[in-house]
């Protein structure tokens, strides 16, 4: 276990990935997949398919709709294709920072898509350069292609098994070769992925989300250090790490995860609720309404209200043609979607004793723009709620949770919380709560059952990019300026 507690502020980022073999509307089903992955990443999408003899592809800045939608069985043919939703990442979002991403090996084609984050991908890049790898983007991703491109092993499968061995982190990942569908999961299980089949064809994705929307059945979860081999011969799987008890990331069930997935077997939406419960129980308030801040704090507003016995009312209007705030990739961006996605319900909150519950406060942005429009539209008392336990620590895994230095509860004492946000009371999520409301009696503290560094600072593999303190070195990975 790793103690980690200094300031950075690289940008790290979430994402969702999608692959199916053996489907002759592989390229539709993809676009339909990365759809309902899109609260995962909204910068930009690809997809990735293989003909029989080529890999056709299309990247784009923006989201899945624009670009995807029709039939793209003649732009993206092929019974086999992979698929990507990003938004920023150690590399700024612009074109050549999109996946999948493709390179000619010497053994064929192989394309690949990343969740996650590596924490030695600098240190892995810098040794590649110095040994002449010439990198296409600014990705940590383009490592792992690097790698197998130069692992000395024979076969594609050994290839990716040696690169997956040298890279740290977290990562969820799909490849695609001429012949073969991938998917391999880190060692702890950071990152989602799960296994499904659709008639006689397999799928990867990151969420079961995707699986529904193409009507494909949940077979499994790929587990951690595993990878998974679809190919005309069927599935094969391959240990690539020890062994040890998965350590999933305890942020998918706060707010990244779509609340109709299912995850380790768990609802979402069930656990976001319980931990509503939780959350009433441990933060009791007497107030006349609990409004949620939509969207991912409703089910958990929903548990508060079922277990305090105080109305649920939908006191903000969430306008559907913003996406996702938090992971906007700039503060400006942030601010704006903010403002224009949230409106108050005046009807609801106006001379009420309001209780907002969101299920997490990361910089604080949300709760103090919602604070202010509720008082606005005239709340007599606000009380505010989270879900989740004060976040303190940075995430480098994969969520774009900056520098600690820009967490709102890691700068700031809880009295001063309640002075900036002008709350008449403000309650966390006890650690403890939430792994109940997970379903976890308690917490392993020798061997916790989930990745919670946020919370705790205990970070569950090396951070060898991000151990010594780096601020007098150049961060960039590139000197090409093209944004
Ligand atoms: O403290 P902050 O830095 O503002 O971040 C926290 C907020 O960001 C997320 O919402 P987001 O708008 O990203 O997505 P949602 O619609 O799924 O709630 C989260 O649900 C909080 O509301
Ligand atoms: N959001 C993600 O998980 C993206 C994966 C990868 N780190 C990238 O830079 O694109
Ligand atoms: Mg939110």
């Amino acid at each position: 276990m790793v103690h980690f507690d200094h300031d950075d502020d690289k940008p790290r980022e979430e994402c969702g990935v999608f692959g199916i073999f053996g489907n002759h509307e592989a390229s539709l089903l993809t676009a339909l997949g990365l759809h309902a992955l899109q609260h995962r990443g909204q910068e930009a999408c690809g997809i990735t398919s293989f003909d029989g003899k080529r890999f056709p592809s299309e990247r784009h800045m923006g989201m899945v709709g624009e670009h995807f939608g029709g039939d793209l069985r003649a732009r993206l043919p092929g019974h086999a294709a992979i698929g990507h939703n990003r938004y920023s990442t150690q590399g700024r979002p612009m074109l050549r920072n999109i996946q999948p991403i493709f390179a000619d090996l010497a053994g064929g084609g192989f394309a690949m898509a990343h969740n996650g984050n590596l924490t030695n991908a600098r240190e892995l890049r810098h040794q590649l350069v110095q040994d002449g790898s010439i990198f296409q983007s600014t990705m940590d991703t383009e490592v792992i292609l690097h790698l197998v491109a130069r692992s000395s092993r024979p076969r594609f499968l050994e290839r990716l098994i040696d690169a997956l061995q040298k890279v740290e982190g977290g990562y969820a990942l799909v490849g695609l070769t001429g012949k073969k569908l991938v998917g391999a999961r880190d060692p702890v299980g950071l990152r989602p992925l799960v296994l499904g089949r659709l008639g006689d064809a397999y799928v990867l994705a990151s969420e079961t989300c995707a699986l529904d929307i193409i009507g494909a059945e949940f077979v499994r979860e790929v587990e951690n250090g595993e990878v998974v081999v679809i190919s005309d011969k069927g599935i094969e799987s391959h240990r690539f790490a020890q062994a040890r008890p998965a350590s999933p990331c305890i942020f998918e069930y706060v707010y990244f995860a779509r609340p109709d997935s299912i995850v380790q077997g768990r609802s979402v939406y069930e656990v976001r609720r319980r931990m509503g419960h939780q959350l009433a129980a441990e933060t009791p308030c007497d107030a006349d309404v609990i409004v949620p801040v939509p969207d991912s704090g409703v089910p958990a507003a929903l548990g508060f209200s079922e277990a305090s016995g105080i109305p649920f009312q939908m006191g903000i209007i969430r306008n559907h043609y913003v996406g996702r705030t938090f992971i906007q990739p700039t503060q400006t961006g942030r601010q704006s979607a903010i403002s224009k996605k949230h409106s108050p319900n005046k009807a609801v909150l106006e001379g009420k004793r309001v209780v907002l519950v969101d299920d997490s406060i990361v910089r604080g942005n949300t709760s103090k723009k919602i604070v202010q429009m509720v008082k606005e539209a005239g709340a007599k008392e606000i009380h505010f709620r989270s879900a989740s336990p004060p976040i303190i620590n940075p995430d480098f895994y994969g969520i774009d949770m900056a520098a600690k230095s820009e967490l709102f509860a890691a700068i700031h004492t809880h009295e001063e919380m309640v002075r900036e946000l002008k709350v008449n009371s403000l309650g966390f999520l006890s650690v403890p709560g939430l792994y109940s409301a997970i379903g976890e009696p308690v917490r392993n503290n020798m061997m916790p059952q989930f990745a919670d560094h946020c919370f705790t600072g205990e970070y569950p593999t090396p951070l060898v990019d991000y151990e010594h303190d780096e601020s007098d070195k150049e961060r960039q990975l590139s000197l090409l300026d093209d944004a």
